[in-house]
């Protein structure tokens, strides 16, 4: 945005200045205890932060917007305008005004952006605040994703399609990428992020690599397992570069970089994530997978467990480890609460010690980590006792830091103030210095009552009072009766009514004393709270690593808890290629059913070889959607290691899931849904492998009936023939026509969810049961929408007309051939009309004998195109 430069005083030309250098940023800029904005910034700040926007004269006939608000309030109004996505540039004094004669000097200590944040007030507790870095080469895409606020640092590479899984998976706050690729990251990932485009000169492998080393004081990439991730790299070193230019320059917390696994995950591609509605986005209020099963005690339990919600594994010993350990929880009822009482009391030990990597913990964080790491001891000796392999490894692992603890114990109060300049925050007994200049400063009233009884002694005078007020400090009063006994020395001060004020030289030393010493104690207490913090940040890594032990701890808790208070079961996961659930429900929809209702349960078994392929039909409303939908989020929980809603489930370990939902729910796009629609299930016919998952729910509904059969048939067909990958499918439609592919494809099984027709109404029973169902109650359903009758008895009458159309049991091919003849005997009206030449030459040119049903669609379907057209 274009900035009018603001002219004038020497305070508005140190601020035009600045403000130069932080285009883009909304410049917060201190002045005496007040932050002010200026300009356009100020028109923008006063909107957001509901904050009294004036103006001032700014030299001789302009005025320039003003708005501002007092510094200690920073914490209030910073978050407001970093989640308005505004790029806030902190401007703080740099000097003490007081020891300045000239203009004070500032500059931007801090910008904050909405990805690089930390603050507790900016950041969401339990989610993860990613930015994320991209880097761009032909075809392949380089990705960094780094969260400030923790530490955590990940990259990775490949085509668009796996990055925008990971956009989708780890939901970043901010993506930077260089200028030129502003159009190209638009075309490919939409405008669904907060975006910032940077230079291009950082993006260059040696820089980069040069940037890494340089952080990590490390000679070579290779001990991080990621030297052949070139363009991943690249991305990697911006991101810290971006750190370095919003001024953040203490980052030992973010101690290693770390390589996504792609293998070892399940992949979701970003349609499953939305639809299955896993861990729902910022702004919808759907409940989501993550609102039942989140259960956990801390913060960084709640972040990691949405990360295993949305990267659950694909490998099976490691899931069996973590489902072991649940059931192993789940039988030691006692273990498990105290384990849980232990991490409430850690909190969140991961920020916190990413604060002490900033240099930005405070007092009471620090004693916070000290309460923190007793609680860490107190669990390693639980685990480490525990007869389970997994919990005694988890146990070995942590490291109660005793040292660093005692000294924490040992040095600070045991309940400072927040902030250092309360003083108080240093423990008697750390520094002679200090307990000597507490005791003149604190000792202080003694020391004055001393004085007082030895001078009343003295002069006779038993009112004598000492005092002190801010005029001249502290005095002497003398009430008038005495006033003749005042010694000679004492200096008058002040006269009142009934009394007289004095000081003496002895007074005044003694203030002066006390006045340095408060000064002093701060200086030093602040000086002793630096060199502490200064010392814990040797312990981050040992921290850091206690901090994701007991964040897994706690997720594996959580699946304890979940599974007893909602009645899962333990899954049997093996790499055989059956998934067989035996009274499966849906986690979410069960919880959120109308009081009284109960959730119906279903089978689902689907292997291979014999039902590899199942069409699911039934009415509108009858639970399609919630069966394919519970089936994913089975394997999808079992395989993150968590037991399961059903009775019974066997999951042939799956390694990609894929859903998708016909067009018309996705909106908002400019392409037409149906082309939406298409380019989805074109992307998943071309990634299927034989231990894929793909819920198909109403593919084709988004086009004209035929074409929507004909497209669903062939994708159907496409599946099962597919020579190698056997991809296990469910596949809901309500095109009743697709039940005839079981006649010619093996394994392709009819089922329906049944509904009971009483009278005039329909009950859906919600069972799954072999076979296709007969039609749609579409029109029961709109009545039970509070359709108007009038309409429905129209819709009724217009459905007995088309059924008795279609004479009884016919097939596909014989009413395509019906169709036929009777666009034959049109030909024979007006055989000038061009339209009706081109549909004849094109009937006369089949082979109806060899047509196969979808070939005759598709014809047909062109034919209407031409008839259209
Ligand atoms: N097994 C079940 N037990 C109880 N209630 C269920 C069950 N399955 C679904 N429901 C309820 O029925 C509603 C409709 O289910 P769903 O959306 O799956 O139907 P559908 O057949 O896919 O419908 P449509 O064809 O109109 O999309 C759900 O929102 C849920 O409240």
């Amino acid at each position: 945005m274009a900035h009018t430069a603001i002219k004038e005083t020497p305070l508005m030309q140190q601020y035009n200045t600045i403000k130069a250098k932080h285009p883009g940023a909304l410049l917060l800029f201190r002045v005496g205890d007040f932050y002010e904005t200026f300009g356009e910034d100020a028109i923008k700040a006063s909107g957001i932060l509901g904050i009294v926007l004036t103006k001032r004269a700014n030299g001789a006939a302009t005025h320039i917007e003003l708005a501002g608000f007092p510094h200690h309030s920073l914490d209030t109004y910073l978050p407001k305008l970093v989640r308005a996505g505004q790029r806030v540039a902190i401007c703080d004094q740099l000097e003490d005004p007081k020891t300045t004669k000239t203009i004070v000097k500032r500059g931007v200590t801090e910008l904050v952006t909405p990805g690089v944040a930390y603050g507790d007030n900016i950041v969401q507790q339990k989610s993860n605040n990613y930015l994320a870095s991209l880097y761009f080469e032909k075809n392949t895409i380089g990705i960094a994703l780094l969260d400030i606020s923790t530490g955590e640092f990940l990259t990775a590479q490949g085509n668009s399609d796996y990055i925008d899984k990971l956009l989708q998976s780890f939901s970043p706050s901010e993506v930077i990428f260089p200028k030129n690729r502003n159009a190209s990251f638009k075309e490919t990932f939409g405008d669904r992020f907060y975006t910032y485009a940077l230079d291009e000169w950082p993006y260059t492998g040696d820089y980069a690599t040069e940037t890494l080393l340089k952080h990590f004081e490390v000679k070579s990439l290779k001990g991080f397992g990621i030297e052949k991730l070139n363009l991943g790299i690249v991305a990697a070193g911006v991101a810290l570069h971006y750190l370095n230019e919003t001024e953040h320059k203490n980052l030992q917390h973010i101690s290693a970089i770390g390589r996504i696994e792609e293998e070892k995950y399940l992949w979701l591609d970003r349609f499953s994530i939305r639809n299955l509605e896993l861990i729902g986005s910022h702004n919808d209020n759907a409940v989501t997978l993550v609102d039942v099963l989140d259960h956990t005690c801390s913060p960084m339990g709640a972040r990691m467990l949405r990360r295993w919600i949305v990267m659950p594994l694909k490998e099976r010993k490691p899931i069996e480890d973590r489902l072991n350990v649940v059931e192993y929880l789940i039988a030691h009822e006692e273990l498990k609460e105290e384990l849980k009482q232990q991490i409430r009391q850690i909190g969140d030990l991961e920020r916190l010690i990413s604060k002490i990597g900033l240099q930005k913990a405070n007092p009471r964080e620090v004693v916070q980590l000290k309460k923190a790491l007793a609680a860490t001891n107190v669990i390693k000796g639980i685990c480490s006792q525990s007869e389970s392999a997994a919990l005694r490894t988890i146990g070995e692992q942590l490291n109660p830091c005793v040292l660093i603890r005692e000294k924490i114990e040992k040095e600070l109060q045991a309940d400072p103030p927040v902030m250092i300049i309360k003083g108080g925050v240093i423990a008697e007994g750390i520094n002679e210095e200090l307990d000597r200049l507490r005791k003149i400063a604190f000792g202080g009233k003694g020391y004055l009552l001393e004085i007082q009884k030895r001078e009343a002694e003295i002069t006779r005078i038993p009112s004598l009072k000492v005092a002190f007020n801010n005029v001249f400090g502290y005095y002497l009063e003398v009430s008038n009766a005495h006033k003749d006994k005042v010694p000679t020395e004492w200096i008058r001060k002040q006269t009142l009514v009934n009394a007289e004020r004095y000081i003496t030289p002895e007074l005044k030393e003694y203030e002066e004393q006390i006045l340095g010493a408060e000064e002093k104690i701060l200086a030093l207490e602040t000086r002793l709270y630096n060199e502490l913090l200064y010392e814990l940040t040797q312990y981050i890594k040992p921290i850091q690593l206690n901090a994701q032990l007991v964040a897994q701890l706690d997720v594996l808790l959580n699946f304890a808890t979940i599974a007893i208070k909602n009645y899962y079961v333990k899954p049997d996961i093996n790499e055989g290629s059956i998934i067989d659930i035996k009274g499966g429900r849906h986690p979410v929809i069960e919880k959120n059913l109308p009081l009284g209702e109960e959730y119906i349960t279903n089978d689902v078994y689907l292997d291979s070889d014999s039902q590899q392929i199942i069409i699911i039909t039934g009415p509108n409303m009858a639970g399609k959607s919630a069966l394919l939908r519970q089936t994913g989020l089975i394997v999808l929980m079992a395989q993150m290691g968590s037991f399961v809603p059903a009775k019974e489930a066997t999951v042939g370990l799956v390694d990609k899931i894929f859903t998708r939902v016909g067009a018309s729910d996705n909106l908002s796009s400019g392409e037409s849904t149906f082309m939406v629609e298409m380019n989805e299930t074109a992307s998943i016919l071309n990634n299927l492998s034989d231990r894929s998952l793909i819920l198909l729910d109403e593919i084709g509904r988004g086009t004209s009936t035929y074409d929507g059969i004909s497209i669903a048939w062939a994708i159907a067909e496409y599946l099962h023939n597919h020579p190698s990958a056997k991809a296990k499918t469910l596949f809901a439609t309500h095109y009743h026509e697709l039940n005839e592919l079981t006649n010619s494809f093996h394994r392709i099984k009819n089922f329906n969810v049944t509904v009971k027709e009483v009278g005039h109404k329909i009950i859906f029973l919600r069972k799954l049961v072999p076979g296709g169902s007969e039609h749609s109650f579409g029109i029961h359903v709109a009545k039970l929408a509070g359709m108007p009758p009038r309409v429905l008895s129209r819709a009724n009458e217009i459905l007995k007309k088309l059924e008795a159309e279609r004479t009884g049991g016919e097939s596909i091919k014989e009413s395509i051939k019906k169709v036929q003849k009777q666009a034959v005997q049109m030909q024979m009206f007006s055989i000038d009309d061009p339209v009706l030449v081109k549909i004849r030459d094109m009937l006369n040119n089949l082979e109806v004998n060899t047509l196969t049903p979808i070939e005759a669609l598709m014809k047909l379907d062109e034919i209407q195109r031409v008839i259209k057209s």
